[in-house]
């Protein structure tokens, strides 16, 4: 018999990939295809790891072109996968925050009259085909979250409202590089001719949400939250901020136009799929297109995650994630709206050297670049002891492992390695002549360390068979490409505990997809006044959706790693000091560095 039925799509267009996801109405996982941008157009468009890269200047950016082409490309892949796409009632997504997509004037007409029977980049990026028409962008390209061209940009962001202080008070955030609202004023000044051309700036996750919609769509309530522009409290853009991206009073209004209005309800269908994918692909004419948003807060609408839950998510980017009813906003990480539950918070911590820097790592230790093997990390990974003390009487070892700039903390790139003596509160910096195999832990070990610094004060007690632990996550679940790795799992359990263990969903890889399909199951079939969490809960099926994969607390690790937090501190304080002054000898700007062994 014939399947029938409901189904619902997410997709999460990041870095590195375009991936789509389809469930039924039980949140059960039907169908997934993805485009790999390296693998599939790296040569055409000439990117490395999804982007390309102005040195000079810091500039990331990614070529909208390329992501067109990989949605129609996206889309065959599912139907070779074998999806009736007539079932399919429901997209929603995400995209990576911050980025943004610069539309032209005669964007929404070339939109809403796509001929079915041409691809969307011939038709609205034709300069991607070397064609002199004018497209659907005023500009070709899109700053990537990456990006640490703005200095200037967020120095003036962070005094504009007073302090850095106030600044996240009113946003969620301090100014950082790769925030909107530093990169729009950066992008006005440069492409004066190119901003004054464009007719609407979306995010990456309402420009995806456009294409499918056939028209422009609005920006969403939480992705709005990535642009040091939007006021959280008052639930409405903040004028001075616009005023300062824009350059004058005057412009504030003509930015505020080019962006458009944000509704509140992160689940009320913006209207029914552009009929270019019902004649190309056979989507049902009433498929409803509800609002996408970013990365991650789609990633955290991937399970019924509790206020004391732990998400960490190993992307390009390592990111933790937690929702949360407080809202405590500092500079040194980000509040957020919660992508469909009014009145929660996401907090998140978001690092720039995450999946690639552990790559860099890995390569040095399998010592070539074409062996992409995780096993000889994992293997020198689990055999070198906490902190690599081989007995009590030595001092801890630690590290920054930082191959591009970082955000947390914001300091240029560059690799230190110091010692700890946790009983005298010692700290000296060695040298780099240490063997690179102590680096696989070394690296898992201060990504956590700095996470497990930083969420310290939204972490309680647990009670466990009548034990009482110390303030730690309930549960740490693992998403993202690197969560299929066992022993960054394990690290991960030592260093951050977790009262209940680390879990995986079983889909961890695509999770941000996942949970933007499930945004779609819940803005199409909600009852009424019912939560996302109450519908996800309603359906959730913990034995086939989740994985238990490591310990979590573990007596006597745990508060080793406590001790060793303290050293942790001391040393990021005196490297942050160190590079600010220029006193320096290791680091090196921009690109990645040379393995040292
Ligand atoms: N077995 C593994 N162990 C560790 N890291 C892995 C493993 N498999 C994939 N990764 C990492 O996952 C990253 C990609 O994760 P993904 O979540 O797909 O990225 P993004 O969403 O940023 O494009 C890669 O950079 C790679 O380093
Ligand atoms: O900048 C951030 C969050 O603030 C990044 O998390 C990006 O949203 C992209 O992440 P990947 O999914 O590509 O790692």
């Amino acid at each position: 018999m014939a399947a029938s039925g409901p189904l619902y799509m997410g997709f999460d267009l990041s870095t590195q990939q375009l991936k789509g996801v389809v469930v039924d109405s039980q949140l059960k996982h039907q169908h997934e295809a993805k485009v790999d941008f390296d693998a599939d157009f790296g040569e055409k468009y000439g990117i490395e790891k999804g982007v390309l890269t102005n040195p000079s200047e810091g500039e990331i950016y990614a070529p909208v072109g390329m992501w067109l082409e990989a949605v129609d490309l996206v889309l065959s892949r599912l139907r070779e996968d074998g999806l009736d796409f007539s079932r399919v009632k429901g997209v929603s997504g995400a995209g990576m925050q911050h980025g943004t997509v610069f539309w032209s004037q005669q964007a929404e007409s070339l939109l809403s009259s796509l001929d079915a029977k041409k691809s969307l980049v011939e038709q609205l990026e034709p300069s991607a085909h070397k064609d002199e028409r004018k497209g659907a962008f005023s500009h070709p390209d899109s700053p990537n979250w990456q990006d640490h061209s703005t200095q200037k940009q967020c120095d003036k962001f962070d005094a504009e409202l007073g302090s850095p202080e106030t600044l996240a008070e009113a946003t969620g955030s301090g100014a950082h590089h790769r925030f909107s609202g530093p990169q729009i004023m950066r992008f006005k000044s440069k492409y004066p001719d190119h901003y004054k051309e464009t007719s609407r700036i979306s995010l990456v996750s309402s420009f995806l949400a456009s294409v499918f919609l056939g028209k422009f769509a609005p920006i969403d309530i939480s992705d709005v939250t990535g642009m040091n522009l939007w006021h959280i409290k008052e639930g409405k853009w903040n004028e001075k901020l616009l005023a300062l991206a824009a350059g004058s009073t005057e412009g504030a209004a003509e930015l505020k136009q080019k962006l458009g209005h944000v509704p509140e309800d992160g689940g009320a269908s913006f209207g029914h799929i552009s009929k270019y994918f019902v004649q190309r692909y056979g989507f049902a004419q009433d498929c409803n297109i509800v609002p996408m948003t970013g990365d991650n807060p789609a990633t955290i609408l991937a399970l019924p995650l509790q206020a004391s839950d732990a998400m960490v998510s190993l992307g390009t980017s390592t990111t933790f994630l937690m929702s949360t009813p407080q809202y405590k906003p500092d500079p040194a990480y980000h509040f957020m709206n919660h992508p469909t539950t009014a009145g929660l918070y996401m907090f998140m911590l978001c690092y720039k050297n995450g999946g690639l820097a552990r790559e860099h790592i890995r390569d040095a230790i399998n010592g070539n670049k074409t062996d992409r093997s995780w096993d000889k990390f994992n293997e020198v990974a689990l055999s070198t002891p906490p902190m690599d003390q081989r007995s009590s009487s030595d001092p801890m070892r630690m590290g920054l492992y930082f191959p591009r700039p970082e955000i947390v903390p914001n300091v240029r790139a560059g690799q230190w390695r110091y010692e700890y003596d946790a009983s005298s509160n010692k700290l000296n910096q060695t040298s780099a002549e240490q063997s690179v195999d102590a680096d696989a832990r070394g690296i898992v070990e201060s990504q956590m360390l700095s996470l497990r610094l930083r969420s310290a004060a939204l972490v309680s007690g647990h009670e466990i068979n009548g034990k009482k632990l110390p303030p730690q996550p309930r549960r740490v679940y693992l998403v993202g490409g690197g969560s299929a790795n066992p022993a960054i799992a394990r690290i991960i359990g030592d260093v951050l505990g977790g009262a209940e263990g680390i879990y995986k969903l079983d889909i961890g890889g695509n999770a941000c997809a996942l949970g933007g399909a499930y945004k779609a199951v819940w803005g199409c079939e909600r009852r009424g006044k019912q939560t996302f969490e109450q519908l996800v809960e309603e359906r959730w099926d913990e034995d086939a959706f989740v994985k238990r994969v490591a310990d979590g607390y573990r007596e006597g690790v745990f508060e080793k790693y406590g001790e060793a937090l303290r050293g942790f501190e001391a040393m990021e304080k005196e490297v942050v000091k160190a590079t600010s002054e220029g006193v320096h000898a290791q680091d090196n700007e921009g690109g990645f560095m040379a393995p040292q062994n």
